[in-house]
């Protein structure tokens, strides 16, 4: 029988949130549709047919990279700058290969199919944001985040609200917490495209409903298979002390609830913030839920159990951290006069920008003169990081740098990489 894959166990939550809730009259908005979250969940298991801890069998490793949207371009320029260009023949194909490593498929795919398939065993590795990791990850132990700072995709989750009536003097969590006009009956609605559903708690809800003040009946008594919430946006909304709260789903646009009168508040992401200001909406403080920018990440099975990931990722990692490490980073050169290599590097660590990675490298170079062969000069060799660059110009000619020469570096490979190490201890290997 198909395991569903482990889920977390969120905080018991109250959240106030009912089907009659002026968000159910608009269609494009929808409220709470837990029997749908759910059926996603079974249906990923059953697709599956295997129980945690075993991997399918194939032979070959697969990565997922984003078939669309915003991170699709620049996963595939950060690869081609890792000389690990993706060989697609046709942009309509979904399956592509690196040539440089052997044994891999490339498969492009939504990013939330990339986290989803990981947790399923259809795919090993994938490139993807950290919100969408944490948003259909489900916090599933799984989940391995191998490199988490591949330096594009930044954005943070965040609530925002309107800059207008109520809000207009509400400039943080705090004080939306303490808003008297959020009660029991009267939520803050918040918008949300962060939806999931976290655990499997069910909370029996009796609805009585009153009609008039004469008739009391009771109406029905419902049962609701409540699966406690999404996950992200109540439990920080519980940590910062707001009480009453309902959240609503949306698929897009959500800059726009507020304004239409579907919600109080949206939780989204950001990233320059124009899309709030051209909608009259602000960002408060303390209400980034999750920074988030591009992540490698793997499946610890497939990591573990599947020949041949373990060795592909060391790659992949290697490359992509030598990469970043000397994107915006310059090898200097110059000749500079002096009596000997130890004088020369005097002079250079004297000065604040001429260090170096780990200091310069100085070499003699070697002249004949009067028949003999000497070094009157020292070639050096330093990387600048490319703010620093026109002063460290400026320093080594003050201390007699001449022949300058700059050019962009393309990888560091450094000692084994602290990430690589901090995997391996993860997965007791
Ligand atoms: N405004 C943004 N700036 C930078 N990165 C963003 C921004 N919005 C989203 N991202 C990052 O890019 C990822 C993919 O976003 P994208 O908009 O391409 O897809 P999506 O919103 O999940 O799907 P779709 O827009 O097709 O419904 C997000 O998960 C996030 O990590
Ligand atoms: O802070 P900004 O730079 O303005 O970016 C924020 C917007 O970007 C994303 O939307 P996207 O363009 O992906 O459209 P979507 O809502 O259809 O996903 C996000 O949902 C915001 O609406
Ligand atoms: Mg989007």
């Amino acid at each position: 029988m198909a395991v569903l894959p482990t889920l977390p166990k969120c905080p018991s939550f109250t959240i106030f949130s009912s089907s009659s809730s002026s968000s159910s009259s608009f269609p494009s908005y929808r409220t709470t549709s837990f029997w749908c979250c759910a059926t996603t969940q079974s249906q990923v298991a059953v697709v599956n047919g295997r129980s945690d801890g075993e991997i399918s069998q194939r032979n070959e490793i697969r990565l997922g990279l984003p078939s669309k949207g915003r991170m699709a371009a620049d996963t595939l320029d950060l690869l081609k700058d890792c000389q690990l260009s993706v060989k697609q023949s046709n942009p309509r194909q979904y399956v592509a290969e690196i040539p440089q490593l052997s044994n891999l498929e490339v498969w492009f795919q939504r990013p939330k199919d990339i986290v989803r398939k990981l947790l399923s065993g259809d795919l090993d590795l994938g490139i993807v944001g950290l919100d969408t990791v944490s948003e259909y990850g489900q916090e599933n132990e799984d989940l391995f985040i191998v490199h988490d700072a591949l330096e594009y995709g930044d954005c943070r989750l965040s609530f925002a609200i309107p800059k207008y009536g109520i809000f207009e003097n509400i400039n943080s969590m705090n004080e939306l917490a303490q808003m008297p006009q959020w009660t029991v009956e009267k939520p803050l609605r918040v918008a949300t495209g962060f939806t999931y559903v976290c655990t499997t708690e069910l909370a029996l809800t009796f609805s009585f409903f009153l009609l008039g003040t004469i008739f009391l009946h009771l109406l029905f008594l419902a049962i609701e298979f409540r699966l406690s919430l999404y996950q992200l946006g109540p439990k920080f909304m519980k940590e910062n002390g707001v009480k009453y709260v309902t959240f609503s789903t949306a698929d897009g646009a959500l800059e726009a609830a507020p304004a239409m009168g579907i919600a109080d508040a949206i939780l989204d992401l950001v990233s320059s913030g124009t899309t709030l200001k051209e909608n009259n909406l602000k960002e408060i403080e303390g209400g980034t839920v999750l920074e988030s920018q591009a992540v490698l990440v793997a499946s610890r099975r497939s990591l573990i159990q599947r020949k041949g990931v373990l060795d592909t990722t060391h790659e992949i990692l290697e490359r992509l951290e030598a990469h970043l490490r000397a994107v915006g980073q310059f090898t200097v050169t110059a000749n500079m006069r002096g009596s000997s290599a130890e004088e020369v590097a005097e002079r250079i660590l004297s000065q604040t920008s001429l260090s170096g990675l780990q200091g310069p490298t100085i070499s003699p170079v070697f002249c004949k003169r009067d028949g003999r062969v000497s070094a009157d000069y020292y070639g050096i060799v330093i990387c600048v990081p490319k703010k620093a660059l026109y002063k460290s110009v400026q320093q080594l000619r003050a201390i007699g740098g001449s022949g300058v020469l700059i050019s962009p570096l393309t990888y560091i490979f450094d000692e084994e990489t602290p990430r690589w190490r901090e995997l391996l201890a993860k997965l007791g290997l």
